[in-house]
């Protein structure tokens, strides 16, 4: 039988601003992603039959709602591929922790069957599916740290040095719809230029999203003030988790030494690449070339 094992790696948001609206209620963001080394497993198992099958249930996700479920499916719609597949998730990012992880799960299979399924379909055709699934499955399929503005789906490569982050996640889940739907949001920041960040210095990241989430959440206020005494703290995406960039993996130990027992986390390294890049088409057209 031809397995495929598919890592679906987490993202962080070194920084999210909010800096519109659009008419269907979407929020315009300017946010940097960066993928690091900590997350999930897929396994994707060739079936000759045609059927998408589900080898596990997802604690409190319905089939039909589970993104590694729809992603099998609309690109099976799409291409009218006479191919199936059983999927085995090894869920290891917590859910609505504002790691991306449903979205990863989504990005992997699209790339995965991409190869399994020998689809050969190009990286931009892919994100333009991966949309149709979430905002934040795009970047995955772009596969690289990448500045997003829109709903995050225009995507810009940005180079970034090494880094190894401390990331907590507090034991509860938050609803995105739920804080973008929040009346106390700051909607109207105002818009970078992508030099203001990689030129560095004076620009101060922040994520425009904690202070409700913190208010409405106070053990994602504790979390933080816990990590704000070893470095520069702050949430990713919608929350729960809370994130702190060390130079190198030892200083982030010891501060994950340091955690209380009711608190919990890991550390995990910057990644510069999604570890399936090569599974999206254009970069085998460029390695041919
Ligand atoms: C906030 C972010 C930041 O990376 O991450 P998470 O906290 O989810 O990880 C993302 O924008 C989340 O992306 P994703 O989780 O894919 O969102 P979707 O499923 O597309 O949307 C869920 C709901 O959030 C709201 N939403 C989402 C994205 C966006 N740019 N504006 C919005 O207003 C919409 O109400 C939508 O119905
Ligand atoms: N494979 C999946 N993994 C995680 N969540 C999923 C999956 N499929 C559907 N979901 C739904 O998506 C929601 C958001 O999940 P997740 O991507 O983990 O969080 P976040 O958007 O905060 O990063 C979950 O609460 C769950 O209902």
């Amino acid at each position: 039988m031809t397995t495929l094992v598919c890592p679906a790696p987490a993202k962080l948001n070194l920084f999210l601003h909010v800096v519109g609206r659009r008419a269907d209620g979407y929020h315009l963001l300017q946010t940097l992603f960066r993928m690091i080394d900590y997350g999930d497993t897929l396994h994707l198992m060739l079936r000759e039959d045609g059927r998408i099958v589900r080898q596990q249930p997802l604690a409190g996700v319905a089939e039909e709602n589970d993104l590694c479920m729809r992603a099998a499916q609309l690109l099976q719609a799409e291409i009218g591929c006479m191919l199936g597949v059983g999927i085995r998730l090894e869920k290891r990012l917590p859910m609505g922790a504002g790691l991306g992880g449903g979205s990863s799960d989504a990005a992997s299979v699209l790339l995965g069957l991409n190869r399994l399924w020998g689809l050969g379909l190009s990286r931009a055709r892919l994100q333009e599916l991966a949309l149709k699934l979430g905002a934040d499955v795009p970047v995955f399929v772009f596969g690289q740290t990448a500045f997003a503005e829109g709903i995050g789906e225009a995507l810009q490569a940005v180079a970034l040095a090494p880094a190894w982050y401390v990331v907590l996640t507090p034991a509860l889940s938050v609803s995105t719809a739920a804080i973008f739907a929040h009346p106390d949001l700051t909607r109207d920041s105002e818009i970078i230029r992508i030099a203001d960040f990689s030129e560095a210095s004076q620009f101060a990241m922040r994520n425009d999203l904690q202070a409700v989430v913190c208010r409405d959440y106070p053990e994602v206020a504790r979390h933080l003030a816990w990590l704000s005494q070893h470095g520069e703290a702050r949430m990713s995406g919608s929350g729960a988790s809370v994130f702190a960039a060390f130079d190198t993996a030892a200083a982030a130990q010891r501060v994950l030494a340091q955690l209380p027992p009711d608190m919990r986390g890991f550390v995990a390294a910057g990644l510069d690449m999604h570890p399936l890049y090569d599974y999206a088409g254009d970069s085998e057209v460029a390695q041919s070339k």
